[in-house]
């Protein structure tokens, strides 16, 4: 069997959506410090202080769609276009930050959705924004910068989309450049690398940003935020797309890749300090007509968890030119939910269970459950479930996200937690961890402390809701022993990702911090420091402009 996934044009099969043959079932900068601005800013009207010097804004975006095209102080910029590239300076610190933070804070997302007069759709569309912030000695430096992918660059030469998007798709000036983008869809080329969707420092200390798309895999330099390589895959494995998230640790890298021809996925591992993937097994589906989305997957320290659900990669709507209602996926309910187990050193398939249907861009973590005589007897695998509701995709879309009226509209979500019997039983379960009105039904941008990847946990860092409310606008500390949560609220503002940083030498699961990005209702944004253990806040790091929302982050530790 051939490990490798045509980068190329046997795709148009799947691409095309004629189903394809099914194989056998399972088997130090030198940066000036500028002052800081006035509140706004840089999400505003662009400022006369900027260091370094700014490229042009692109196309000098306009906010289609958002409140006050240029009015922004007072009030959320959380859903409005970042109108400079870069901006860097010291922040001013309310509260105390713990001497012991030593390192960066690095969060990727999102952050510029106007080209010129158009506004994108999908949050998931914005060109990349980074955002840093650098701790130490009780200090707090900030900076911002886009991310120089091919898309963006090109978006910036020429005033409009040239490569698809979540949702956008160049539009074709002609027949003829139509068919040309047909083909250069097949091939991979049209599909953007816009990694604006994770961060993740590799075991060798490069900080990679990454998409669905594997092109969109970019090395940045944690320090300067400059964009300084493609991450190319020194390998056959090939693949157009794979997870965003891949499994990261200090010694080595987890990924899926779709298969799209042969519906299926294609698990693969990297050596930290290699760019070569290496085949380790093969899940075929059990569904079809295509894999389910696989934005993210677990692992335990022997075996890495497959998702299929039935939210799955549709081809035919891979080639619209206008977004559908689940964009490039579509709902096969009748196709089955499925939860796949393989044996991290063997490649072998040691469970394929048939569960409930779910919905869930993130999983949490697994860990294996044991007998009495240390025997593994069954995977339990948590994730942000969104119960088996698609509209949380619509949820994501900016017209909704800037127009709250009041109304509770955000889909509701759980811990969504499986239980993968391995001892042969064809079905596993799916339930709620804990009574989801703990979190107030929202719940996705989970964090754990990285210790315990893999293994028994018993916190889990997330965003919840205080309804009513049309996005996750609280920050929630899962306690999934007690089965209680912790909630951090402040009216009107959005908060991202709470990341968990342990305190060097820490014994206890949660003695640590949790850091997120707030955009306040006020127009200004703030890092926000939580004690991990009490969830209450201990200090701010106050940006002097507000941001645009952003999803996934990281830690870079200074001494490594
Ligand atoms: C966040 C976030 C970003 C994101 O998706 C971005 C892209 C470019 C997705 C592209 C695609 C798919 C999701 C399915 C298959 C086709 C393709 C166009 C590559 O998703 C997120 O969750
Ligand atoms: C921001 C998000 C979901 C929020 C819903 O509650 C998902 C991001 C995916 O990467
Ligand atoms: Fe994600």
């Amino acid at each position: 069997m051939s490990p490798t996934i045509s980068s190329s044009l046997c795709t148009v099969a799947a691409l095309s959506g004629r189903p394809g043959r099914r194989a056998g079932q399972p088997g130090g900068s030198k940066r000036a410090v500028a002052q800081p601005l006035a509140a706004a800013a840089v999400t505003e009207a662009p400022p006369a202080v900027i260091a370094p010097p700014p490229r042009p804004v692109v196309g000098a975006p306009r906010r289609r769609g958002g409140r006050g095209v240029d009015g922004g102080a007072d009030e959320l910029v959380a859903w409005k276009s970042i109108r400079q590239e870069r901006w860097e300076g010291a922040l001013e610190v309310e509260g105390k930050l713990p001497a012991w933070l030593d390192g960066t804070y690095l969060r990727n997302g999102p952050g510029l959705w106007d080209l010129g007069d158009y506004g994108f759709r999908h949050l998931f569309d914005g060109y990349a924004t980074l955002v840093r912030v650098s701790f130490r000695d009780g200090h707090a430096v900030g900076a911002h910068r886009q991310i120089e992918s091919e898309a963006y660059k090109a978006a910036r030469r020429h005033g409009k989309v040239c490569y698809r998007e979540f949702s956008e798709v160049p539009k074709p000036d002609s027949f003829k450049s139509f068919v040309g983008q047909l083909a250069s869809l097949l091939s991979g080329n049209s599909l953007t690398d816009n990694s604006n969707t994770g961060v993740v420092r590799l075991g060798d200390g490069r900080v990679l940003c990454l998409t669905e798309t594997v092109k969109g895999s970019i090395v940045v330099d944690p320090d300067t935020l400059d964009t300084v390589s493609k991450f190319e895959y020194e390998d056959k494995l090939g693949g157009l797309i794979h997870s965003a998230h891949p499994i990261v640790t200090d010694t080595e890298f987890w990924t899926l890749i779709p298969d799209l021809i042969r519906p299926g996925y294609v698990v693969a591992r990297m050596d930290a300090g290699s760019n070569e993937r290496q085949f380790v097994g093969r899940v075929d589906c059990r569904g079809g007509p295509a894999p389910g989305w696989v934005h993210s997957f677990p692992v335990t320290e022997n075996y890495v968890v497959v998702p299929e659900m039935p939210l799955r990669y549709c081809a035919a709507n891979l080639l619209r030119a206008e977004p559908t209602p689940l964009y490039k996926f579509q709902w096969h309910l009748e196709s089955g939910s499925y939860m796949h187990v393989m044996c991290k050193a063997s490649g072998k398939i040691v469970a394929s269970v048939e569960v409930p249907p779910f919905v869930t861009f993130h999983f949490i973590n697994a860990y294996e459950e044991k007998d009495e005589e240390g025997r593994v007897t069954a995977i339990i695998a948590d994730c942000c479930e969104h119960n088996a509701d698609t509209s949380i995709l619509d949820n994501l879309r900016l017209h909704n996200l800037r127009a709250f009226t009041g109304e509770d509209v955000l889909t509701d979500a759980r811990v969504g937690r499986f239980r993968i019997p391995l001892d042969g039983s064809p079905f596993g379960e799916l339930e709620a961890a804990l009574d989801p009105e703990e979190h107030g039904r929202g719940m996705d941008m989970c964090s754990i402390n990285p210790a315990h990847l893999g293994k028994e946990y018993r916190y889990a860092y997330a965003c919840g809701a205080r309804r009513p409310c049309n996005f996750p606008n609280t920050l929630t500390k899962i306690d999934l022993v007690e089965k209680t949560a912790k909630n951090w609220y402040e009216e009107g503002a959005v908060p991202s990702e709470p990341y968990f940083v342990a305190r060097p030498g820490a014994l206890e699961e949660d003695d640590g911090v949790a850091i997120s990005m707030v955009s306040a209702k006020d127009g200004s944004g703030y890092a926000l420091v939580l004690d991990a253990k009490t969830f209450k806040e201990i200090a701010r790091a106050k940006f002097p402009y507000g941001l645009p929302y952003g999803l996934h982050c990281c830690w870079v530790p200074r001494d490594k």
